[in-house]
């Protein structure tokens, strides 16, 4: 093919090749021309599109690329086969396909050269030309065929290249790589062994977490018993050197401290004596800031442990006490040295504690509390005071606490606190010794392993001079007091030396209770209020059960009584109809006898009648006229007279009425008082009448007596109720049998009519009632 041809070529096709490996979004789809690109098992096989435009080839060129797209096929064919095939297979088969690859691609650029050089010869040159200069005119940018032929080529190599590396590392993998079922098994193990493993790891963090909170509290137990073995106050003397002006004044010192004797001092009076005191600790005038601290920061710890705990500074004016507790910028105090081992001790526990500082700072002058981080918060001046918080710690109410995080920002607030305090005196100095200055730290601590809070106080406290002072209160409270008594070795502060020395004694005797380690109180006395409320509520609970239980009972009395009074009422109501029937029947009874005994008597009269007449017959005999018949007159109920003979007493026969008599009758062996046990309703014996009577107490009644009545009681009544005592006890009814002397005698004797009874009756009252 020479270079015409080649350049005809080139201006009439254009063939791009376009690389799509680093689209990692290309899948199996083939594209126009049929070249597929495939992902499999990671590893990505490169898209060729071949884009050549059609309309400047011939059917043999066409079918070349056909060809072309085929081969393609056949290589994405053996790539997808490849695929489904087992990888050791398909390594194998990939090694293989690597020469194949290679021959193909020859083939393919042969082939296409040759396709294009048979076609460029078979081509009318007039007709390639005129369609070169077409093609020209259409499309300038077409690039020469052979630049795209040899990128072809180029991509070709590149790409056997890459799959050599494809192949390589496919020979790398062996079927080790891949989970077989040995290796599933083994994964199963592993994960059971895992999962055996982490509950293990488990059960002994569980039993580590509860050995490491044993030992901690352990730890702050003994750590405790250290500073309260050392004493909960505890006082520290610390004597300044002399300053320039007395050394140049010629002062000298008026302390002695003997190396022999650790913790002592002597002071040497104006009269040669020499006192000696002791301390827990004495720091010396070339004692410095840090040895000072070093003796401190053990209780300092205490703050992190939940406890309490004051440092103060006490001495004499000028005698270092801002010194120890501010300090200088080059000479730190007790205060930043404090906070500074406050915040590396949180550090260092925060994977077990959260630790969060809050810092306060206020004044105290005049007996006036002014708050000298107010200026910082831009508040208003408010008034604050001491009071008396929840399980008896002072608080101040309002006070700024602001929450500090490192060491600088603890050092500004303390600067901007001082400048505060100046701020109020023309004489900075002056005031410092007129007024106390108090920083507060509190330390609210949560253990991240139980959940445990804890809200302490340090109280850092730079007290004003002591010969100012009128009295210091020490007071027996919770917390862990750290006391600086200050000195001045100068000659001329002798006396006031000693004082504050003797003072610091008489504080080094107090017996201070142990510090408790305080919860966080908000809480504590959240819940206190809770308990004592459910306390009271209780206590009320309690009370209302009481009044428900005696109102419960004395309903149930009332009831009782109210039952029994039914009861009684009911007694009385048929004792009265028993009563009154059986009146009713004995009247009835009485009658009839007197009515069948006056029927006898008139039935006897009138026998007698017929006999007195016939006897009068005979009487009117002359022999017979001796006897004179006496008249009889009788009345009777039924108004009947019977008339007797004269002289004898005319007796009007009437039934006799008899009234029940009600008694009450104690029951055998019963407390219960009744008018007879009861003094106060003891019945009056009746003499005339052989019985017993009573006054009539209704409500005595009511309360504790049985109505019984006596002999008249009816049988029914009396078979009903034991009360009716005396009555028959078998009687039945219609076998009762009347007791009235009247009824009885009636009963039993009828009335016969006989004169010789008659006779008898002339000296005596007349009746027809038996004796
Ligand atoms: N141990 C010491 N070493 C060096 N200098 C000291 C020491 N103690 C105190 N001073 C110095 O003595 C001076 C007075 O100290 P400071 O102001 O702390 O006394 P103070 O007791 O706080 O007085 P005031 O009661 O008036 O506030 C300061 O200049 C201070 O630097």
């Amino acid at each position: 093919m020479d270079d015409q041809t080649l350049e005809t070529l080139s201006h009439n096709c254009n063939y791009i090749v376009t690389d799509h490996s680093d689209d990692p979004s290309s899948n199996c789809e083939a594209d126009s021309c049929g070249a597929p690109s495939l992902l499999y098992n990671s590893v990505l096989v490169p898209k060729i599109d071949v884009n050549i435009d059609t309309k400047f080839l011939d059917s043999t060129s066409y079918q070349t690329l056909e060809t072309v797209t085929r081969v393609t096929e056949q290589i994405g064919g053996y790539i997808a086969s490849m695929a489904e095939r087992d990888v050791l297979d398909g390594n194998q088969e990939m090694c293989n396909n690597e020469e194949q690859i290679e021959d193909l691609g020859n083939k393919v650029q042969d082939t296409i050269l040759e396709q294009i050089g048979e076609n460029t010869a078979s081509t009318d040159e007039s007709d390639v030309l005129d369609r070169n200069q077409e093609m020209c005119s259409d499309d300038e940018q077409t690039l020469p065929i052979l630049e795209k032929v040899e990128e072809l080529g180029n991509k070709v190599q590149s790409l056997k290249k890459e799959h050599a590396v494809l192949c390589n590392e496919v020979k790398g993998i062996t079927s080790d790589s891949f989970p077989g079922s040995e290796v599933f098994r083994a994964l199963e193990n592993l994960s059971s062994e895992h999962e055996n493993l982490k509950n293990k790891y488990h059960e002994e963090s569980e039993l580590l977490k509860k050995k490491y909170l044993e030992e901690c509290s352990e730890r702050k137990r003994l750590y405790n018993e250290v500073i309260e073995l050392k004493g909960n106050i505890r006082v520290f003397c610390r004597c300044r050197p002399l300053n320039q002006d007395e050394i140049a004044n010629g002062s000298s010192s008026v302390v002695d401290f003997d190396s022999s004797q650790e913790n002592e001092l002597q002071i040497t009076c104006s009269d040669s004596s020499k006192k000696q005191f002791k301390f827990d600790h004495v720091f010396r005038p070339e004692d410095n800031q840090e040895a000072v601290f070093v003796q401190t920061s053990p209780i300092v710890t205490s703050v992190l442990d939940g406890y309490n705990v004051c440092i103060f500074a006490y001495g004499q004016t000028g005698t270092g006490k801002t010194f120890t507790m501010e300090g200088t910028p080059e000479n730190r105090g007790v205060n930043y040295r404090t906070l500074e081992d406050l915040f590396r001790i949180s550090n260092e526990r925060s994977s077990v504690m959260k630790c969060e500082l809050f810092v306060s700072m206020l004044e105290v002058y005049n007996e006036k509390i002014r708050d000298l981080l107010i200026e910082n918060s831009n508040q208003p001046a408010k008034k604050l005071e001491i009071k008396q918080g929840a399980e008896g710690t002072q608080e101040v109410p309002g006070l700024v606490e602001a929450r500090v995080y490192g060491t600088n920002e603890v050092w500004e607030l303390l600067k901007s606190g001082s400048r505060a305090r100046a701020v109020g005196s023309t004489n900075a100095n002056e005031l410092s010794s007129r007024s106390h200055c108090l920083l507060r730290v509190t330390v609210k601590g949560e253990s991240l392993i139980n959940g445990q809070r804890t809200r302490s106080h340090l109280w850092l406290v730079d007290l004003a001079g002591s010969e100012r002072v009128g009295r210091i209160e020490v007071e027996g409270g919770d917390c862990k007091t750290l006391m600086f008594v200050q000195i001045s070795p100068n000659t001329t502060d002798l006396g006031e030396t000693l004082c504050s020395l003797n003072f610091a004694s008489r504080v080094r005797g107090i017996e201070h209770g142990p510090a408790r380690k305080q919860a966080d109180l908000t809480d504590l006395f959240k819940y206190k209020q809770m308990a004592e409320k459910a306390k009271h509520d209780d206590k009320e609970m309690k009370k209302l059960q009481d009044s428900i239980q005696s109102l419960q009972l004395r309903l149930a009395a009332r009831e009782h009584i109210c039952r029994s009074l039914q009861e009684k009422v009911r007694d009385l109501e048929n004792q009265l109809a028993e009563e009154r029937k059986t009146r009713l029947k004995q009247e009835t009874r009485a009658l009839a006898a007197v009515s069948v005994q006056s029927h006898q008597a008139q039935k006897a009269i009138a026998e007698k009648k017929a006999t007195i007449s016939s006897f009068k017959n005979e009487a009117a005999s002359p022999k017979n006229h001796q006897f004179l018949a006496p008249t009889i007159s009788f009345t009777a109920s039924q108004g009947q007279d019977f008339r007797l003979p004269p002289p004898a007493t005319t007796q009007v026969l009437q039934p006799k009425r008899r009234a029940s008599i009600a008694t009450f009758r104690p029951e055998p062996n019963s407390n219960v008082p009744t008018p007879l046990n009861n003094s106060n309703a003891r019945p009056r014996t009746d003499r005339v009448l052989g019985r017993q009577s009573f006054v009539w107490d209704p409500q005595r009644v009511w309360r504790t007596s049985r109505v019984e009545t006596t002999v008249e009681a009816t049988p029914t009544a009396a078979s009903r109720s034991r009360k009716f005592m005396g009555s028959p006890p078998t009687a039945q009814p219609g076998s009762w049998k009347p007791k009235h002397p009247t009824v009885i005698a009636l009963q039993r004797k009828p009335l016969i009519w006989s004169p010789l009874k008659l006779r008898g009756m002339k000296s005596s009252r007349r009746s027809l009632l038996p004796s």
